[in-house]
């Protein structure tokens, strides 16, 4: 199956709850209209609005993101796309002028058909005015995109339809590329370094996702050609420690631990030494996720980077923090708290399958502008998808073929 049409069925909570929010803002107070088919429903002008799709992958260069004491014996980096790897979709342009679901379809008459008239299509539109607009506004925010893009949104859609009239497969379109238009500047893939090794702290709520993510990612980076090192630096938890193990069993890659209990900077540091004489690529050091005690959390994390620095002081290179989708809004406050705590690079999104909430990355990427890696659609070792905006947009609001 094609990874977009996997990511729009798993999305399909978040979709039919856009969907079913269409549907009643255009039937109530929309007309039933007879068109020509394929006859365009606003200017054709409007369209030229449309932006340029993005290159979906945007490796960050490695001068600009990590800063070099001293030049690397290896020739120019080439940023590696890990996320890339797998799954590759070719984005689909946003028509948002063809209303490409007739809901019904009327015969012309034989004079009609002898004069070779197109076929009519019976279709709702309704036009776009205030009380309209404020219903998009309101669907937006109860699909957890945030008042601030709703508002942000809707303004645009005012200015290019005010007073023209749109049926529910337009205005999906219209909220598709207004969606990918805010989210193509976040998708950038995990970049890779030359340096060695790349150390990549993973952050996040308990249940968040990280051990997860974690062997999904070394997964690929292993497939990818890279050595791959885990540490299990949430040494307080046994069961923790025994999941990282399972999973860095199925990626195939070895998972570093300490005694329970024991101190996870000193883990970091050992493993930094393991790392380095191993030669390894990536070293991934999970951490714990405690944040009822958030001031143990802030010193236990800082002391961890501490000791990496000790070793290597332009590490770690990269923070990603693991947010769970399904928490709705609650991931955008997680997003603050991490950044109090840790210097947050990127993030990962999870369990954007099977929820409702899948809109809370639009106000993510609206709020703090924090690079999306990649998006987890599922339990198993290979649901880590690269996060393509225009599919993502698609997907949440259910754009079918
Ligand atoms: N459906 C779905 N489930 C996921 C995804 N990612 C993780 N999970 C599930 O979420 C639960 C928690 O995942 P973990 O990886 O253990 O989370 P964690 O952040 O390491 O949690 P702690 O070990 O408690 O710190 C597990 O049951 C995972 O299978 C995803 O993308 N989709």
């Amino acid at each position: 199956m094609a990874f977009f049409s996997k990511l729009k069925d798993r999305l399909f909570k978040s979709s039919s709850k856009l969907e079913e929010g269409l549907e009643a803002i255009v039937d109530d107070g929309g007309e039933e209209e007879l068109i020509e088919a394929n006859e365009p429903a606003v200017e054709a002008n409007a369209t030229a609005e449309t932006p340029d799709p993005a290159p979906v992958d945007v490796p960050v260069s490695v001068e600009d993101a990590v800063p070099e004491p001293e030049p690397e014996p290896e020739p120019e980096p080439e940023p590696v796309a890990v996320v890339e790897t797998p799954i590759k979709v070719s984005p689909e342009p946003v028509d948002a002028l063809v209303d490409p679901a007739p809901q019904d379809t009327a015969k012309p008459g034989l004079l009609g058909r002898m004069l070779g008239r197109r076929e009519a299509q019976k279709v709702v539109r309704r036009t776009v005015d205030d009380d309209m607009l404020e219903s998009l506004e309101d669907l937006m925010i109860t699909s957890d995109m945030g008042v601030d893009t709703a508002m942000r949104v809707t303004a645009n859609i005012s200015e290019r339809y005010l007073g023209k009239r749109l049926s529910v497969d337009e205005i999906k379109a219209v909220l598709a590329e207004e969606v990918t238009r805010i989210m193509e500047p976040v998708a950038v893939p995990l970049p890779l370094y030359p340096k060695r090794p790349q150390v990549v702290l993973i952050v996040g709520v308990n249940g968040a996702g990280k051990t997860t993510t974690i062997g999904k990612l070394a997964s690929q980076f292993t497939t990818a050609g890279k050595k791959v090192v885990i540490a299990a630096g949430d040494t307080f938890r046994a069961a923790a420690v025994e999941q990282l193990q399972v999973w860095g069993d199925r990626a195939g890659v070895p998972v570093l631990t300490a005694p329970e209990g024991s101190d996870p900077a000193s883990l970091a540091f050992d493993a930094m030494t393991q790392a380095e004489a191993d030669g390894a690529d990536l070293l991934m050091i999970d951490t714990a996720g405690r944040l009822q005690n958030r001031s143990d959390l802030m010193e236990e994390l800082a002391k961890i980077v501490r000791v990496i620095k000790k070793k290597d002081d332009t590490a770690p290179h990269n923070t990603l923090l693991v947010l769970d989708a399904t928490t709705g809004q609650n991931a955008l406050s997680q997003v603050g708290t991490f950044q109090d705590l840790a210097d947050v690079s990127g993030l990962v999104m999870t369990k954007l399958d099977g929820t409702a909430k899948g809109g809370v990355l639009v106000a993510l990427a609206d709020k703090y502008a924090l690079p999306i890696h990649a998006i987890g659609v599922g339990e198993q070792i290979d649901d880590l998808a690269p996060f393509d905006p225009e599919e993502f947009a698609r997907a949440l609001i259910g754009i079918t073929d």
